[in-house]
């Protein structure tokens, strides 16, 4: 008989996490969400192969249940199947931003027979919805586990061997380290990116034009910015301490680099973005994670109709699949650059030789 996965929570990340677990498990996947029409698309998609129409039905006979909800959702989501029948050894997980309050309400699951370990992909995007779901979505992305103190090693294996579609690599981390670590490389840029954004709207109360010329750096360092709010609120109001502490630093370091331009400290100021520079720089380049891995390719366009579909079809020719297309805006009225993101290496200058054979100028940066 097959076995049971049970996924509370149909949007991006929920999606899929389904959908790589399908990729190596024969299972039957059972789905729940509290909004009808992503269990509807979930279930057109595949996603699932049977909606459930309640908790406690879901629940009932899984050997694996995963929560993919809101934070605040899974914290109370967590507690209230406590009260429900759950299967003699079955793993409990969830795949939330936050660790400590999820973790914590995990306790009340310690006399059920099962085992509950938390779990953070280190991967997503500014999308919602179960449409956005992709299989690779978690590909060469950090996947943290949070296994409490005295958890069965056994259990944390098997949650592994469920998950190994995910092509992510784990990483055990406490629940505390977690919301530290993941309040400074993920929440807290995403309340920067906002503030960015709030920054030049006052601007635009004066002058619209700014946002119109608002391109390139502003818009590669305000992607974020286009998350899901309700996500994003309530990741902050459960990692409330390290952002706090956080913003902080941060303040003292905006003083730091107040005083350096009031100063008019030109080598400092140099020292400052080379120190930045360095460090970046010096970041994992192949994983996901800190900084995703790019095989991009840029190329120079006309702006005439049927470029792209020219670009996109010399590709096609030569069997080099895409990762990504975008074009970017800086130059829109002259001419175009195409940005096209390959999986590898090889993909990427494959591609280059057959543009450049077609007359496309194309450059790496
Ligand atoms: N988006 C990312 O980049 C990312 C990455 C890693 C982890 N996460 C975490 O994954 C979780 C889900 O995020 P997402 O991006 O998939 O969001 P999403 O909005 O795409 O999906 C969340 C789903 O949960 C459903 N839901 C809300 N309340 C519910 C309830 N009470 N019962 C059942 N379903 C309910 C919503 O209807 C929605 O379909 C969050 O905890 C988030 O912190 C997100
Ligand atoms: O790529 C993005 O859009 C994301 O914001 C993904 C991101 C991140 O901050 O890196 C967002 C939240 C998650 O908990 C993990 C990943």
């Amino acid at each position: 008989m097959k076995r049971t996965v049970f996924v509370v929570g149909l949007g991006l990340i929920g999606g899929s996490i389904a959908l790589a677990i399908r990729k190596e498990h024969d299972v039957h996947i059972r789905g729940y969400d509290i909004s009808g029409e992503q269990l509807k698309v979930a279930l057109s998609l595949k996603v699932i192969d049977e909606a459930a129409t309640s908790l406690r039905e879901g629940v009932e006979g899984a050997d694996l249940i995963i929560f993919a909800t809101p934070v605040l959702k899974t914290e109370q989501l967590v507690e209230e199947i406590a009260q429900f029948s759950l299967k003699t050894g079955a793993i409990v997980t969830d795949v939330g931003s936050t660790k400590v309050r999820i973790v914590g309400k995990a306790k009340h699951l310690q006399d059920k027979k099962v085992t509950f370990i938390g779990g953070h992909p280190m991967a997503g995007s500014h999308k919602s919805g179960v449409e956005a779901a992709r299989s690779h979505l978690f590909e060469n992305a950090f996947y943290i586990l949070t296994p409490a103190e005295g958890t069965d090693v056994r259990a944390v294996i098997q949650l592994q061997n469920w998950l190994k579609g995910t092509k992510a690599t784990f990483i055990e981390l406490s629940a505390e380290q977690h919301d530290r670590l993941a309040g400074a490389i993920s929440h807290f840029p995403h309340v920067i990116a906002a503030s960015l954004v709030h920054q030049i709207a006052k601007i635009e109360g004066e002058d619209p034009l700014v946002s119109r010329l608002a391109a390139g750096g502003f818009r590669d360092i305000t992607r974020i910015a286009s998350s899901n709010p309700a996500m994003w609120r309530d990741i902050l109001l459960h990692n409330k301490d390290s952002l706090l502490q956080l913003l902080e630093g941060w303040t003292r370091e905006m003083e730091c680099v107040k005083a350096l331009i009031e100063e008019e400290s030109g080598e400092a100021i140099f020292t400052y973005f080379q120190e930045a520079k360095d460090f970046r720089d010096g970041l994992p380049v192949r994983k996901k994670g800190a900084i995703p891995s790019f095989y991009d390719l840029f190329v120079d366009v006309p702006d005439h109709p049927g470029v792209i579909s020219d670009v996109t079809g010399i590709l096609a020719q030569h069997q080099i699949s895409l990762t990504n297309i975008r074009i970017l805006e800086t130059r829109e009225d002259i001419m175009g650059v195409l940005r096209l993101s390959f999986r590898s290496e090889e993909d990427r200058e494959r591609a280059q030789i057959h543009l450049q054979q077609e007359m496309y100028d194309t450059y790496i940066l």
